[in-house]
């Protein structure tokens, strides 16, 4: 086939690369989890997915076998957990989405860096950390060398770390394109628009809200007075503010020791899946907030951030700064910049000490 394209026409070139476009290949890794199945089900339904590739230390036959009856066009293939297995679930992806790793339990942080109580810094939160640190740089390794043009769009904890050990990754083995890697940080998004739109008794379809710098506790900074909502002061945007932030802590706290967001993660996940494939498929003017490498807050040693950002067929297109800030959004943003700095470091320096093999 490649011997064949180089005698291609530029006409019959054209056609080519429209019709590779339209071959959407999507690789779940941890698509047996609490995440990955909703999202390997979500991912079925969307028509832009042509093929599904589902990758699980555990359970991703099963979960592609029970998928695969779904009566839409992609076929769905669940890989064995081998390293051909890996290799073969990646091969051609153009988006790979990884919910591999372990959920928090109640008084977890994600990172053991949220500054949120000082009972919360225990053993349990390093142990997530260097878990999914290890699992992501592994998954890493084997996109790096099996798909490294794909969009790796990172939705395991803590992602404020485990984007820059990615990025770390792929760096090493000299294929990082920063314009092709994401950190998910859409259910911020959705969360923020509906706590809004449960104060206001709006459509949350709506209430669109910028939510900026990372995912995890003080990092995750909500800009309301961006929403159209400058009526919401005081108390009332503390307590919102608050829950935007902390919202992950409600769905720990009522699982009870059963994990973290699944089901609204599935659908932010794909979501961001979706905005990704439009894209590449050449809708133009999409906008998601996400966690990219990023210029913005460089200069203060602050090197991957979300904000809204355009995507295209090359992945990022564009990085929208923040925009105008209130003295309040302000604070919040100095403090998000504090605990970003210290996760993002946390993740590179993880990688510095652990290469793994
Ligand atoms: N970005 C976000 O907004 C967001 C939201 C919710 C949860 N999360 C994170 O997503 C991750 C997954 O959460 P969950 O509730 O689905 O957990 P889960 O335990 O239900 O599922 C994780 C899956 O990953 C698999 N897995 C583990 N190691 C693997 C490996 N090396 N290769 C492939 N698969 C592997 C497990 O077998 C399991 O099926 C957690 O780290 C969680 O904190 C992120
Ligand atoms: O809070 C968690 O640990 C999971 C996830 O990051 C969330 O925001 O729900």
């Amino acid at each position: 086939m490649f011997a064949s394209r180089q005698v291609l026409n530029a006409c019959q070139r054209r056609a080519f690369s429209a019709s590779a476009r339209d071959l959407s290949k999507v690789t779940i890794l941890g698509a047996a989890g609490g995440i990955g199945q909703p999202l390997s089900l979500l991912m079925k339904l969307n028509p832009r997915v042509t093929e599904l590739a589902l990758y699980d230390i555990r359970g991703g036959p099963g979960v592609a076998a029970d998928i695969s009856h779904i009566n839409t066009k992609s076929t769905v293939t669940g890989y064995e957990p081998t390293a051909s297995g890996l290799r073969d679930a990646l091969k051609g992806a153009e988006v790979v989405l990884i919910p591999a790793g372990v959920p928090r339990k109640p008084g977890m942080t994600r990172d053991g860096m949220d500054s949120v109580t000082a009972e919360a810094l225990t053993n349990q939160s390093t142990d997530l950390f260097n878990t999914n640190a290890s699992i992501v740089r592994d998954l890493a390794k084997a996109a790096a060398d099996a798909s490294p043009n794909a969009n790796i769009l990172v939705i395991s904890n803590p992602v404020n770390s485990t984007v820059p050990i990615v990025a770390e990754v792929f760096k090493s083995k000299g294929v990082y394109n920063p314009k092709r890697l994401f950190g998910v940080t859409t259910l911020d998004v959705v969360r923020a628009s509906r706590f809004v739109s449960q104060i206001k008794n709006s459509d949350p379809a709506d209430e669109n809200v910028t939510v900026v710098g990372g995912h995890s506790g003080v990092t995750i900074v909500p800009l309301i007075s961006q929403s159209g909502h400058k009526d919401i002061t005081g108390d009332k945007l503390d307590t919102l503010v608050n829950r935007i932030q902390f919202g992950g802590d409600e769905v720990v706290k009522a699982k009870d020791g059963a994990g973290s967001a699944t089901l609204s993660m599935a659908m932010a996940g794909a979501r961001f899946a979706e905005s990704l494939l439009k894209a590449s498929q050449g809708v133009k003017n999409v906008v998601e907030p996400t966690f990219v490498e990023s210029p913005l807050y460089k200069d203060q040693g602050v090197n991957f951030f979300a904000s809204k950002v355009e995507l295209s067929a090359d992945g990022v297109e564009k990085i929208h700064s923040v925009g105008e800030l209130t003295e309040h959004e302000q604070g919040l943003l100095d403090a998000c910049l504090v605990d970003l700095k210290k996760n993002i470091e946390k993740g590179v320096q993880f990688v510095k000490d652990n290469p793994g093999n």
